[in-house]
């Protein structure tokens, strides 16, 4: 049966997609680190221990936790996905004529396990066997064929569910650009998603999941900085708006920077009126309201993202808790992804516990907090939010 969606940020969450870190983890290098969005080199098993914490304290409160790799590998049992991923992965120009059809020929007779692997670490030119070429020769030994993903960790940001829909997003980075051509191939062929209507698409403009935020039923937010140009914030309200997922789209703009590469690393949701925000942000965060009329976008003039988003949700006031204590430990606090927190359910949510001092904010509120380990997977600059991609949740909240 097609999951059924989300039309909120704290609706029980149901189920949900996460990915444990593996072997592509292992491919970081202090020479490859920056491209491969990662600030340090993180200590796999650690890694893998940290993220096994967080989809316990999800089992714990009955949510259903899919892996990506297993919905990967399920998926690869059908030829037309596993020709079709081959194609896609192979297709790069790096590779040449004499390479890529070697490779091809090597990925097509991979069991799906076997090729699931080389799909999320990669292959390294010096990993191949059987096969020499002037370009495996001029290529340095480390150069990859194909490309590592350690940012499939942060499931958020290559999908996005709506009420009854998933939107495959197109990332802006390179280094994690093939990312969603996994989430469209499982969309498209898995079983458990297959009637699943879609919307975006990898080759439109750039949108990342990080950046959208579903208010609440009918209330998106759209992040538009380093990862969702204007141009993608575009094409996604007028998808949404169209089909009836929602009736106002906020386009909220955010500096581009690393530390505010998405939306969701200044602010989420905790409860249907009240989010968790980095100050020094939200000072100054405006939102433009996107409705529909007749058939055009309507963009109304910018103002407070608070009281667009209090409008727009129909209701008194969006309340405010602030990361950290003061300037200095909310800025520490908001790099580590303070803000990034995962509510499953109103006022209960899963936090990193490093962030001492926005974690005892939140409990003062009333906040049910549930805090993971996060020093060595919070190197790739994602929390709980990123590394979660809600399939269901219970409508309405
Ligand atoms: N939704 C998020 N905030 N995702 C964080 C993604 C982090 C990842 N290393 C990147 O740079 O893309």
């Amino acid at each position: 049966m097609t999951p059924r969606g989300a039309d909120s940020e704290t609706g029980p969450l149901q189920t949900v997609i996460v990915h444990r870190p593996g072997p592509e983890l292992g491919r970081l290098t202090p020479r490859n680190n920056d491209q491969l969005l990662f600030d340090a080199i993180p200590w796999v098993a650690r890694a893998q221990e940290e993220h096994d914490a967080f989809t316990e304290a999800l089992r714990a409160r009955d949510v259903e936790v899919l892996y990506l790799v297993d919905l990967l590998t399920e998926t690869l049992h059908g030829d037309e996905a596993r020709c079709q991923i081959v194609e896609e992965t192979t297709a790069d120009l790096r590779l040449g004529v004499g390479l890529r059809a070697y490779l091809r020929d090597a990925l097509a007779d991979h069991d799906p396990e076997q090729l699931a692997g080389v799909l999320t670490a990669g292959v390294r030119n010096d990993e191949l066997t059987g096969m020499s070429s002037i370009v495996t020769s001029l290529l340095d030994h480390e150069d990859f064929l194909v490309d590592p993903l350690p940012n499939l960790l942060f499931t958020r940001d290559s999908s996005v569910w709506l009420p009854g829909h998933v939107a495959v997003t197109s990332l802006a980075m390179p280094a994690r650009a093939r990312e969603t051509q996994l989430t469209g191939l499982i969309y498209a062929h898995h079983p458990r998603f297959a009637d699943a209507p879609r919307l975006h698409g990898p080759q439109l403009e750039h949108l990342e999941g990080g950046d959208v935020l579903l208010l609440g039923p009918g209330v998106i937010a759209v992040g538009v900085g380093e990862r969702t140009t204007p141009a993608g914030c575009e094409r996604f309200a007028d998808q949404v708006l169209r089909r009836g997922l929602a009736h106002t789209v906020l386009a909220v703009p955010i500096a581009q920077d690393r530390a505010t590469m998405h939306l969701d690393t200044i602010l989420t949701m905790l409860d249907v009126d009240t989010v968790v925000v980095y100050p020094n942000a939200a000072e100054g965060l405006q939102a433009y309201a996107i409705t529909r009329s007749d058939d055009d976008l309507h963009v109304a003039s910018p103002r407070s993202f608070f009281d667009a988003a209090a409008d727009a949700l129909g209701i008194e006031a969006l309340h405010r808790i602030d990361t950290g204590l003061d300037p200095v430990t909310a800025e520490r606090e908001q790099w580590d992804d303070g803000n990034n927190t995962l509510a499953i359910a109103p006022r209960v949510a899963i936090a990193y516990e490093r962030n001492e001092q926005t974690n005892t904010r939140l409990v003062d509120h009333s906040i049910d907090v549930i805090t993971i380990p996060g020093s060595e997977l919070g190197s790739g600059r994602g929390g709980p939010r990123c590394m979660s991609c809600p399939v269901q949740r219970v409508s309405g909240s």
